[in-house]
């Protein structure tokens, strides 16, 4: 039997033992944006360090240093580097992904606990966080190597990894390590690089493969008024004082409206509006408004055309309010002026936006609406993260293999698409490294990443193995 196929024999008989390695790490709860989960996304980094090695790999962790988090100084969990392979006559592929997650308590509305993997043989899924963002598609990478390392298989590429444990943060630290390596050129650990694959986003529908060539970048603000020095009772200081959390949501209320345009002076005007013919393009895409109704869960879509909802998520930037921190939230009815409270936001980016030029603009609209508010209290505006948005050249043979390597595994075409979603590093590879990057996910449309019930289909977990390992056979087989 051809290698290939012995390969993916393996992942079908393998299955039962590859969803147990994914309980194993979906129940390491490595939530990076939480100070009090950081020793458990060591302990994912740790874990998956240890299963890297034990499957062949030569792995080192670097140290990215410390950082500040809710007033914290905390360690910033390691990178994860990788290698296996160095034949001169095969290509060299990096592989990169995330061992960190989104928060999630059952709290939330999850159905079943969130880092307690559960396989529904009715459904076919893999409920857990994480499942599908981002240690199933990391866990894929292993499940192949398992398998050429139980067939005494040889690789048909040279592989290089790069895990981190911030992507979900901001991924800081990732960019220095990068550049760092890329200027130490071939002695660096990316050194003879040829092509990036990073398998972290998802098909656009829960029926068509697609591989992934665009991302939005992102710019996330933290908005703060502050005013008494504590909280307050409402009966005795309502109406007497400026309060905090008045003058919040007014401001808040002024970011975007509820059509999605962005009420910020100059930030749509950034992005030049699409041509008729680059509306086809999204015409084409396998996808109705019914897909983004069922990924969603309720009839909500701003617009009845299938290709003003798509570039909507694609191809325009995108303001969304994320949640207030300081206020009440609890159950009961207290009646308390909260002393400080503060909104969370975030831009989705599209080229030509950048986080630094959309930041000026931001700050200055936010302190010209609270100057119109003649409030007394004090307004606070910082950027906590960004990241770049990137497009990628999909006629490149990196592609080409992804292209082929999903015919072969699902008999289907994929479609071409850009995500809405932001993986910054992914412009930091391109550019640093010079090399194309391709976006293979594994996942489906409605895999509700950082949502309550995030889940991977069986099918997905075990087919998008074999695609990770197909698609590296068809680099092998790659002429360019
Ligand atoms: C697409 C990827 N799987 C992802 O979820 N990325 C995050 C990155 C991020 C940045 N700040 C917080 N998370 C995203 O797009 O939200
Ligand atoms: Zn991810
Ligand atoms: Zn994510």
């Amino acid at each position: 039997m051809p290698a290939p196929e012995k390969f993916t024999s393996f992942i079908d008989q393998h299955a039962d033992d590859f969803i147990q390695r994914l309980k194993e790490a979906v129940a390491i709860p490595s939530v990076s944006g939480d100070p009090k989960h950081r020793p458990d996304v060591f302990k994912m980094g740790s874990w998956l360090q240890g299963q890297l090695e034990s499957l062949g790999v030569q792995t080192k962790q670097v140290d990215l240093g410390k950082h500040i988090m809710d007033g914290q100084e905390l360690q910033l969990p390691p990178a994860i580097l990788g290698r296996i392979g160095n034949d001169s006559r095969k290509k060299t592929i990096l592989i990169y992904g995330h061992y960190d997650v989104q928060p999630a308590n059952k709290s939330d509305g999850w159905d079943t606990e969130p880092f307690t993997l559960v396989v529904d043989n009715e459904t076919g899924r893999l409920i857990g966080r994480g499942s599908t963002d981002d240690k199933g598609p990391i866990l894929g990478w292993l499940n192949v190597l398992q398998a050429h390392k139980a067939l005494g298989l040889e690789l048909p590429v040279n592989l290089r990894f790069c895990f981190e444990g911030m992507e979900e943060s901001g991924s800081e630290g990732l960019d220095e390590l990068i550049s760092s390596e890329a200027a130490k050129g071939k002695a660096g650990w990316f050194g003879g690089v040829d092509a990036v694959c990073i398998s972290d986003n998802y098909w656009l529908n829960t029926r068509t493969p697609c591989l992934t060539y665009g991302l939005r970048g992102l710019a996330y603000f933290k908005l703060t008024v502050s005013g008494p020095a504590r909280d307050l009772h409402s009966g005795a200081f309502g109406r007497a004082v400026h309060e905090p959390m008045t003058d919040l949501v007014i401001l808040m209320s002024k970011l975007v409206a509820p059509d999605g345009r962005i009420l910020v002076p100059g930030v749509d005007e950034m992005v030049s509006a699409a041509s008729d013919e680059e509306k086809k393009l999204y015409d084409k895409l396998d996808y109705s408004i019914a897909d983004i109704e069922e990924a969603v869960g309720a009839p909500i879509a701003l617009s009845s055309d299938k290709s003003a909802v798509l570039m909507g998520r694609m191809r325009y930037p995108s303001l969304s309010l994320h949640g207030i921190e300081g206020a009440f939230y609890g159950a009961g009815a207290k009646t308390v002026i909260p002393a400080s409270v503060s909104g969370k936001f975030s831009i989705r980016l599209v080229p030509p936006q950048t986080p630094e030029a959309v930041e000026p603009l931001v700050q200055a609209y936010l302190l010209a609406e609270f100057k119109k508010l003649n409030s007394k209290n004090k307004l606070n505006v910082e950027n906590l993260h960004g990241g770049k948005p990137w497009i990628a050249d999909y006629k490149h043979w990196n592609y080409q293999a992804g292209i082929k390597a999903t015919e072969a595994v699902y008999k289907q075409t994929p479609d071409l698409t850009r995500e809405g979603g932001s993986i910054p590093v992914t412009l930091t590879f391109a550019e640093s490294l010079g090399v194309n990057v391709l976006l293979l996910p594994m996942g489906r449309g409605d895999d509700g990443a950082h949502s309550t019930n995030e889940k991977l289909d069986k099918s997905n977990f075990i087919e998008g193995s074999k695609l990770l390992g197909t698609y590296l056979y068809e680099v092998g087989a790659a002429t360019a």
